[in-house]
């Protein structure tokens, strides 16, 4: 099965349908979005100078589609991030330890001598 392959960049501006609807249907087959509007046979006409050639359907690659994240992945992700967090939360902590620490120290050297 063949495309017909239509170049119609310098046909933005002046479609009457405006560029969006261009834009839209651009990189795939378009036929269905074409013959829904119910485009005059002057439209038709005018679509032959915009004609650049065929494309063989069977060559033309699946579009990709988004693929989530599989969960083991998403798990190994989230690992770094959750020990970080309580990294984060104990260095405060054992460094305010510390400081109670040598204080009680400090006071008990002092009662001593
Ligand atoms: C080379 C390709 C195309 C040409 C030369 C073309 C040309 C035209 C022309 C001359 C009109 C004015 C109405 C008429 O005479 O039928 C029109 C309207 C329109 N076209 Fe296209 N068109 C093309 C492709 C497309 C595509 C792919 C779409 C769809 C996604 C589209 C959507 C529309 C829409 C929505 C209107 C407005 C219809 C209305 O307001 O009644 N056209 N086009």
């Amino acid at each position: 099965m063949f495309f017909k392959v239509y170049n119609v960049t310098q046909f933005l501006e002046d479609h009457p349908g405006g560029d969006e609807v261009l834009l839209a249907a651009s990189g795939k087959d378009a036929t269905n979005d074409f013959e829904d509007v119910g485009h005059s046979d002057d439209a038709r006409e005018q679509m032959q100078k915009y004609y650049i050639g065929e494309v063989d359907a069977t060559t033309i690659p699946a579009r990709r589609m988004y693929k989530a994240q599989t969960s083991t992945a998403a798990t190994q992700q989230e690992e770094p991030g959750f020990l970080f967090k309580i990294i984060q939360f104990l260095v405060p902590l054992l460094i305010l330890g510390f400081a109670f620490g040598l204080q009680f120290l400090g006071k008990k050297e002092k009662t001593e001598t």
